[in-house]
């Protein structure tokens, strides 16, 4: 059984990839990265150590990697593929359905075979996305057949794996904790067997629920964080007042969730006393600027601030918690972040109002629009206080 897995970085060794090879494929990565496929090559394995106090380590042996430039070689593993995932980074998801559309069209022409291509991203309908951009570059002639032999199931991902900083550069820490769940009604043919993957047949309260849980609170930790200088999410979440803001913004997103789904109150609330702890995990050293990486991204309408605070204010609920990390991601000035200075330059050329508007969608006479500014007020001055102590 063959796997391949585009993004041989930290999800993709730490996680999907070591998942995968468990479950018995063999997994070849697709990366852009040719120093790491070369080393991917000449070793054929790598370590995953779980961050904890055991450091427990696993080889995951057996595994070899393609340059995701070479188009042909990319297509021609996939026309002869089991499963395809991915974990890239959900705005290089078109740049990479060139590759997967050229192994589709080879794959129908020589075979019946179903196959299933999974995007593991933080984003909603990753899948769809990508299954999207395929579409838009296959023949028409073939589409009809794609549709009944390719795939393209969503799914959640929930594992913290920070950057890495070791001497070996294909090791990657992880933390033990992961979820990993499918939507089983889009797989086309037999369910993969994968030891630890969750299907399931509605996966919106899944995704909503990591997204605006996990992915929710670690934005609002790592924005606010950087504004008190913290350099870790750690350091950051064990300020009493940010701990109260990650806390605050849980429970609008939970009170949310909880209205929305109808979620058990105090199951949701251990699931994020639960995750809230992971934030505190000593044995991971995760930056904040990497937690907070593509602001533009984290502040649009679909992602894990702007949506669960719109959704709040209609279901009643007023989101200032949520609001505070809106407010910090758009001071959110980390120099080695494109997306955090492209806001900046916005707000130098066209001022906040027109800025906040411009990437949340929020209207300026909107009442989200308002607290986010209060809260801007707010985070400014309490971040002076804080220096000033
Ligand atoms: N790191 C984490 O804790 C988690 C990350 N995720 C998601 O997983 C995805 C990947 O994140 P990470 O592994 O942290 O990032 P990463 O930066 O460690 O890995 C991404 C990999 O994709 C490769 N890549 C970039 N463009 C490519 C292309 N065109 N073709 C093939 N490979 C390409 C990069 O070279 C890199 O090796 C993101 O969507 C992220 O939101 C989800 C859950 C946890
Ligand atoms: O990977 P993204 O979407 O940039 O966001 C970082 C987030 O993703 C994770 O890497 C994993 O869920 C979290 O650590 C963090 O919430």
């Amino acid at each position: 059984m063959i796997a391949v897995h585009f993004g041989a970085g930290n999800i993709g060794r730490g996680f999907i990839g070591m998942l995968l090879n468990k479950a018995g494929y063999d997994v070849c990565f697709v990366d852009v990265n040719k120093d790491l496929v070369s080393e991917i090559n000449s070793r054929n394995e790598y370590t995953v150590l779980f961050a904890d106090e055991g450091k427990e380590t696993f080889q995951i042996r057996g595994v070899r990697a393609i340059d995701g430039q070479d188009l042909d070689e990319v297509a021609r593993e996939i026309a002869h593929a089991d499963i395809v995932t991915t974990a890239v980074g959900p705005n290089i998801l078109k740049f990479i359905a060139p590759a997967i559309a050229k192994g589709i069209q080879q794959r129908v022409k020589s075979q019946k075979q179903p196959l299933n291509i999974i995007a593991c991203e933080n984003t909603i309908g990753g899948s769809t996305q990508l299954k999207a951009y395929v579409y838009d570059l296959l023949d028409e002639s073939v589409k009809k057949q794609v549709e009944s032999m390719i795939g393209f199931p969503d799914a959640a991902v929930d594992r913290i794996v920070p950057l890495q900083k070791n001497e070996d550069p294909l090791l990657v820490m992880v933390e033990p904790f992961f979820e990993w769940v499918i939507d089983q009604s889009k797989i086309i043919g037999s369910i993969p067997a994968i030891e630890g993957a969750t299907y399931v047949n509605d996966l919106t309260p899944f995704i909503e629920r990591k997204l605006f849980t996990v992915n929710t609170g670690h934005a609002v930790t790592a924005y606010v964080g950087y504004q008190y200088g913290f350099q870790t999410i750690e350091q950051a979440i064990t300020n009493e007042s940010i701990y109260r803001i990650t806390k605050g913004a849980l429970q609008e997103t939970g009170n949310l969730l909880v209205r929305k789904y109808g979620f058990d109150p105090q199951q949701h609330e251990e699931y994020s006393a639960k995750i809230l702890k992971r934030f505190l995990n000593p044995f991971l050293s995760d930056d904040v600027t990497r937690v907070g990486r593509s602001p533009i991204r984290k502040l649009s309408p679909n992602d894990r601030l702007v949506s669960p605070a719109m959704q709040a204010l209609n279901h009643g609920i007023v989101p200032t918690h949520l609001g505070s990390g809106i407010a910090a991601a758009f001071v959110f000035d980390h120099p080695n972040d494109p997306e955090a200075m492209e806001i900046q330059e916005s707000i130098k050329e066209n001022g906040l109002t027109k800025t906040i508007t411009r990437y949340t969608g929020i209207p300026d006479d909107h009442e989200l629009f308002r607290i986010v500014t209060k809260q801007l007020d707010w985070i400014k001055k309490s971040r002076n206080d804080f220096y000033n102590h």
